[in-house]
């Protein structure tokens, strides 16, 4: 039987940080799979990136429970919760987050040495996972110097740094042209088809929803539909580029 790698279950959310509490969330049941590209789609507001950040352990529910890997997180302090992200999880955010003054290899380095990894083992290492993702041509580039698609190539090789078994991304297309786009998705799924890590990323692109092998539909907070869509059965082509 499929084990779940993170379990969500009764969760519901909501922010305090005005004059009266926000209810984002309400009664969600979510389990991500590995080996699974799992989808969050809905309209703006739905609550996408907030059960995101829950299921990554970025942000505690107001009530309900997450376990990973059958562990119960919810009584976790702060400090472990940081140290249960570094082991497991790889996150990619919309805006990249790279420092505009490290090199690609700087800025994946910065994540293994985190991990506590040497200096000469971190450059070495980050420079096999840039080339991993196709940027073996741009190791000393600053980001100003890459296009938007390289950019979120930098971003997913500093994601798997720690080789994490699960990947998020809120996104991950959003600011890339078609064809770069294309290669993101591809990348992505490549993770977690011949990688077998749970990824799940947040999406209004209608253009990489054919990628997710489960789409999960929020509307106002609450999961509306579930659409399974057939796994792709070819390589990817980014391995006939010679990218991967
Ligand atoms: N830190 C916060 N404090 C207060 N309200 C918040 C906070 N973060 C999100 N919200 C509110 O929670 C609701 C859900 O936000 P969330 O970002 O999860 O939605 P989303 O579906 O990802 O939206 P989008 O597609 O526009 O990014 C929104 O109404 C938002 O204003």
């Amino acid at each position: 039987m499929k084990h779940a790698v993170i379990s969500a279950s009764g969760v519901s959310h909501s922010f305090d940080t005005g004059p009266t509490p926000v209810t984002v969330l309400r009664d969600i049941d979510v389990e991500v799979y590995a080996g699974e590209l799992l989808m969050l789609v809905g309209p703006s507001g739905s609550g996408k990136t907030t059960l995101l950040h829950i299921l990554g352990r970025l942000l505690s529910p107001s009530s309900g429970v997450v376990t990973l890997y059958g562990k119960n997180t919810q009584a976790l302090g702060e400090e472990e919760l940081a140290a249960l992200r570094l082991k497991y999880f790889g996150f990619i955010f919309q805006a990249y987050n790279l420092f505009p003054v490290l090199t690609a290899t700087e800025n994946v380095m910065v994540m293994l040495d985190l991990l506590g990894v040497s200096r000469e083992i971190a450059r070495e290492r980050a420079r096999e996972l840039l080339k991993s993702v196709g940027l073996g041509q741009r190791l000393d580039s600053f980001p100003s110097q890459l296009s938007s698609g390289q950019r979120q190539r930098v971003a997913i090789a500093r994601a798997l740094a720690g080789d994490p078994k699960i990947v998020m991304a809120d996104e991950p297309t959003a600011a890339l042209d078609a064809e770069s786009g294309l290669r993101a998705i591809e990348l992505l799924q490549m993770l977690a088809h011949q990688q077998e890590r749970a990824v799940v990323i947040v999406t209004h692109d209608p253009r990489i929803l054919q990628f997710g092998d489960r789409v999960i539909h929020l509307e106002d907070g609450q999961i509306a539909e579930r659409l399974a869509t057939p796994r792709a059965p070819s390589p990817s082509p980014l391995h006939a580029m010679g990218a991967l």
